[in-house]
């Protein structure tokens, strides 16, 4: 099958890389043009937990015309570059399906404001621990879950079939009947540990062994979860700090991709983590003063970013 990952970052080249092992033709399609020039100049090298190699036979550009004629799409860039890529790849798609996976809440919406989402998918990516070292090469920590399931719920053949191209190669996938839920409890995991360890450079064991901080972030952990059962998600769980506190006990080293990229000085997905809260909560009646500080304190650091010696 011809497969098109639009974003060839982190995620993105981990997908890449295993389709194509797996012998999909994969497109893949980013604005960074050293990367694109390396993959077809070299190949893309991922190494990591799934091993240390080059896959060679990838195709990288940043022309989604491209991606025409592809049965798969899966959109592996940041929250906030979603809309911006369904409107690129809206006349290339086809009756294809797109698959987006990205943290925080809102991507449907986002992609929903510039296409029609019937063909739309939505993923939950769990313990990669991916990041770029360099152009034409990605590295991840880990590969524990996907998990994966239509806008509107239920498991659908379409679901499985999609599932099963992933398992097909080496992922681990579920095809889950309420992703909602489980983005949910993603975004729980996200908003305690991403605006707080950013704001107080810690790694989560580091945020968590702090009193006074991880105070703070089980402050922002409670508001998205009064949110999300304002908005009629079905937790898992009753106590949201003990789900989060043991999500954080299994990676204490990490730090957040919204950390690294604030360390990069790039703009992060604060917008669709715990700058979502406050936009949640106050649909419902509910304010979320944790969340709406640390968001605030993040995006007056992004305004800042590229200042420097101006
Ligand atoms: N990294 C991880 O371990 C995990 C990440 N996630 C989530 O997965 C998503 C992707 O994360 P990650 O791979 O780390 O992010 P990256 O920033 O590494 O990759 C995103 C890539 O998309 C590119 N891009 C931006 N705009 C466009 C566009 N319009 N068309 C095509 N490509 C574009 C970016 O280029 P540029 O940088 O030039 O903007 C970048 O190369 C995020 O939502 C993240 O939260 C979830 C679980 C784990
Ligand atoms: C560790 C965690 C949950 C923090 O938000 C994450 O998924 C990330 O790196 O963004």
């Amino acid at each position: 099958m011809k497969i098109s990952i639009i974003g060839a970052g982190a995620m993105g080249s981990v997908y890449a890389a295993l389709f194509a092992e797996a012998g999909h033709e994969v497109v893949v399609v980013d604005p960074w043009l050293d990367h694109v020039a390396a993959i077809n100049r070299e190949g893309l090298r991922l190494s990591g937990a799934s091993g240390d190699r080059m896959i060679r036979g990838i195709r990288a550009t940043s022309d989604a015309s491209e991606t025409e004629g592809s049965g798969l799409f899966v959109l592996a860039t940041k929250a906030s570059a979603v809309g911006e890529v369904a409107r690129t790849i809206k006349p290339h798609a086809g009756d294809a399906v797109i698959l987006t996976i990205q943290n925080g809440l809102g991507a449907a919406e986002r992609i929903g404001a510039h296409m029609d989402t019937t063909n739309v998918l939505l993923g939950v990516a769990d313990g990669f621990g991916a990041s770029m070292k360099g152009s034409g090469h990605a590295h991840h920590n880990a590969m524990k879950l996907i998990r994966v399931g239509e806008i509107g719920g239920g498991l659908t053949e379409r679901l499985e079939h999609v599932a099963g191209i992933w398992r097909g190669a080496g992922f681990n996938v579920k095809a889950f009947p309420d992703i909602r839920q489980l983005i949910w409890e993603k975004f729980l995991c996200n908003v305690t540990f991403s605006a707080p360890c950013a704001v107080f450079d810690r790694t989560l064991g580091e945020l968590m062994s702090e009193p006074d901080l991880w105070a703070i972030a089980t402050g922002c952990t409670r508001e998205a979860h009064e949110a999300g059962i304002a908005e009629g998600v079905a937790f898992n769980f009753d106590d949201p700090v003990v789900y989060v506190t043991a999500f954080g006990q299994s990676m204490p080293e990490a730090r957040p991709s919204l950390a690294l990229d604030h360390r990069a000085g790039k703009l992060s997905e604060i917008d669709a983590i715990n700058g979502m809260v406050p936009v949640v909560a106050a649909r419902h009646g509910l304010t979320a003063p944790y969340n709406q500080t640390l968001s605030a304190i993040i995006r007056a650091r992004e305004a800042d970013f590229g200042k420097v010696g101006q």
